[in-house]
């Protein structure tokens, strides 16, 4: 964050911790130190791409040597903490570093058991770079947890980021971030300033968040596992439109005020704790109290935090569910999409992790969906149309059960000779065919003529929606439907960061990654193999007994299916590599597939 073209003393940055490592906070360490070169260097030679990581990748010759090696001495040490697993003593510089993490990491600390341990790293009054400019605060904080205390996951940590921010600092302007994010654009911040305290815009006291999308560095040239440009920059134009685009939970400008109410009642300026912060250093001993305060696991407790205050409770995709929310109260909203990205995730390279990243979200959408604050009866009251866009999101996976439908039934019913569609010629068989080729169509148009879409782009991220459709929607509704009954809890997993392995190789490639036992790759090989099945005895049939006209749209489906799961026969059958589907999910989804057409000739 430290890109940004803003005067540093007027930033304070806050990590969240929320694994409790030592191994962040020593990276932290190391970072404030490389910071105070790397800073001044950026602001001389006018750099406009910030991430030392990304701007020594994209560098050729023996350019600016000297902070190259600055900088591969930092990451050498992090990384050989990592490898080891811990931070032993060679690898710290001063007696300071050792105490502040002695002082913490005590042998009952364990990740889920742990009081707030909150560090400042710089202090902008006191902290200057090399050349003698302030540096912004720079804040660790890893909030306090208790075994069976519930921590609410990501919407826990922001509210203590929130809080503890408000004791030390209390900026009214909150950026958030996620841990694989960085900033890409040092005007950012500018841009979304613009629309939050535009004069001459009615509503700009209104706007509660400048939401820039999601967009992603290494996504390979077809982007065949998806940076879902639909849903992260398509649908939120759309929404912007309606004054209420979406939050997605990251590269996100919010008003700290819209976080504390409705607009008419929250006072302009939510400066309360100001009598007891100003004139203290951050670091001092009364302000760290109160942070610790703010950071533990009771101070929520019978307070609204999580339920009108802060980020919202109640389900996994906290983003949605509280920039909705925010949106219900009568703040505005606003998208910013500016040609060179703002900000930059790591893309998912493996299709498993990608697939169960989307069962999470999942079933997020469905906690949305049938919670008290359902768009369609909660929102529509205020704003019919964007009640149904919201509805749109929050009942996604609901897709599951027509795609499912869809993969399965029409092939089943033609196995066994059931024609289940009009017959060519029949006037039906045209308004079915006019409205799937149009729903296909407005699809495909309304991807490609998006900004850097293109139809390669576009019949993979409709490959990836059918995809997850047979896949991760199934499973999510399955478990949110045993969730509702009482059966298994909710889980979060920290999707999977790491870019340098042979399956991001692969990725690169453009080639999907099957080599991992999943029930997603069972469920997908055997639709795959049903499909290919059916396709291959109908075709015969009709080859040798005629009739074609009469089943074309049964067959028309089942050669669709087998087109978009192509690369699945190539990895059951041809593929060496590991990104090849292990035997034994083959010779399961055989089976399955095999007991689905016996079964079917019983019932149908
Ligand atoms: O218990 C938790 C879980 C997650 N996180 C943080 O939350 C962020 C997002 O987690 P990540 O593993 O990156 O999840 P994704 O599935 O990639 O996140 C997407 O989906 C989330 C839920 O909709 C949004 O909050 C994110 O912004 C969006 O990038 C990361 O910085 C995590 O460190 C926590 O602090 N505590
Ligand atoms: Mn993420």
């Amino acid at each position: 964050m430290t890109v940004f073209d803003y005067p540093m003393e007027k930033m304070s940055v806050y990590v969240s911790d929320d694994g409790g490592s030592e191994l962040t906070l020593f990276a932290f360490m190391e970072a404030t130190r490389f910071a105070r070169h790397w800073l001044p260097f950026c602001r001389e030679n006018k750099i406009q791409e910030r991430c030392p990581e990304a701007y020594f990748g994209s560098l050729d010759g023996e350019q600016s040597k000297g902070m190259k090696d600055l900088y591969e001495e930092m990451k050498g040490k992090i990384e050989r903490a990592v490898m080891q697993g811990r931070v032993t003593d060679d690898l710290l510089d001063g007696e300071e570093a050792r105490i502040a993490l002695e002082k913490y990491w005590t042998a009952e600390f364990t990740r889920r058991d742990h009081p707030a341990v909150i560090k400042v790293l710089l202090e902008t009054s006191v902290d200057v770079d090399i050349t003698g400019h302030p540096l912004p605060n720079l804040v660790y904080i890893s909030r306090e947890k208790k075994r069976g205390v519930d921590h609410h996951f990501k919407a826990g940590a922001l509210n203590v980021l929130m809080r503890v921010s408000a004791a030390m600092t209390n900026a009214p302007v909150l950026l958030t971030l996620d841990c694989d994010m960085i900033c890409n654009d040092p005007q950012a911040l500018q841009r979304a300033l613009c629309h939050l305290l535009d004069p001459h815009e009615e509503a700009s006291p209104k706007i509660a968040f400048v939401q820039f999308p999601q967009r992603f560095r290494g996504v390979d040239k077809h982007d065949y596992a998806n940076e879902f440009s639909n849903i992260f920059r398509i649908n939120p134009m759309g929404l912007d439109g309606l004054g209420c685009t979406n939050h997605v939970g990251t590269g996100c400008f919010f008003r700290r005020r819209a976080l504390h109410g409705p607009p008419s009642s929250v006072p302009m300026h939510t400066n309360s704790n100001c009598s007891e912060r100003c004139g203290k250093m951050i670091n001092s001993e009364a302000i760290l109290r109160m942070a610790r305060d703010v950071a533990s696991c009771d101070y929520e407790h019978g307070t609204k935090w999580g339920l009108e205050i802060g980020f919202r409770y109640g389900s996994l995709v906290e983003d949605l569910y509280t920039g909705y929310q925010l949106n219900c109260e009568g703040w505005k909203s606003v998208f910013c999409d500016p040609d060179e990205p703002a900000f930059l995730g790591d893309v998912l390279s493996r299709l498993n992790d990608a697939l169960s990243q989307n069962e999470w979200w999942m079933i997020g959408l469905l906690e949305v969906a049938f919670s008290k604050h359902n768009p369609l009866v909660y929102f529509i009251k205020t704003n019919p149309v964007a009640g149904f866009a919201f509805a749109h999101y929050a009942f996604y996976p609901i897709w599951g059960i027509p795609i499912m439908a869809y993969a399965f039934l029409p092939q089943l019913a033609l196995f066994n000779q059931i024609k289940l569609f009009p017959k060519v010629l029949d006037p039906w068989f045209f308004l079915y065919t006019y409205i799937f080729i149009m729903a296909y169509l407005h699809d495909m148009v309304e991807f490609v003529s998006f900004k850097e879409g293109t139809l390669m782009k576009w019949w993979n991220h409709q490959r990836m929606w059918m995809i997850k459709g047979v896949t991760c929607f199934p499973i999510a509704l399955l478990v949110f439907s045993l969730q509702k009954i009482g059966v298994s809890a909710a889980a979060f997993n920290v999707t999977n960061k790491s870019l340098d392995d042979p399956q991001s190789m692969r990725y690169e490639k453009g080639v999907f990654d099957f080599g991992v036992w999943s029930p997603f790759f069972l469920l997908l090989a055997t639709t795959a193999v049903v499909n290919l099945v059916v396709l291959v005895v109908s075709v015969v049939r009709c080859v040798m007994e005629g009739g074609f006209g009469e089943v074309l749209v049964q067959v028309f489906l089942c050669g669709g299916v087998v087109v978009n799961c192509l690369p699945v026969y190539e990895a059951m059958m041809f593929r060496k590599d590991g990104g090849r589907l292990p035997g034994g999910v083959t010779a399961t989804a055989l089976v399955l597939a095999l007991g689905l057409l016996v079964v079917s000739h019983f019932c149908f």
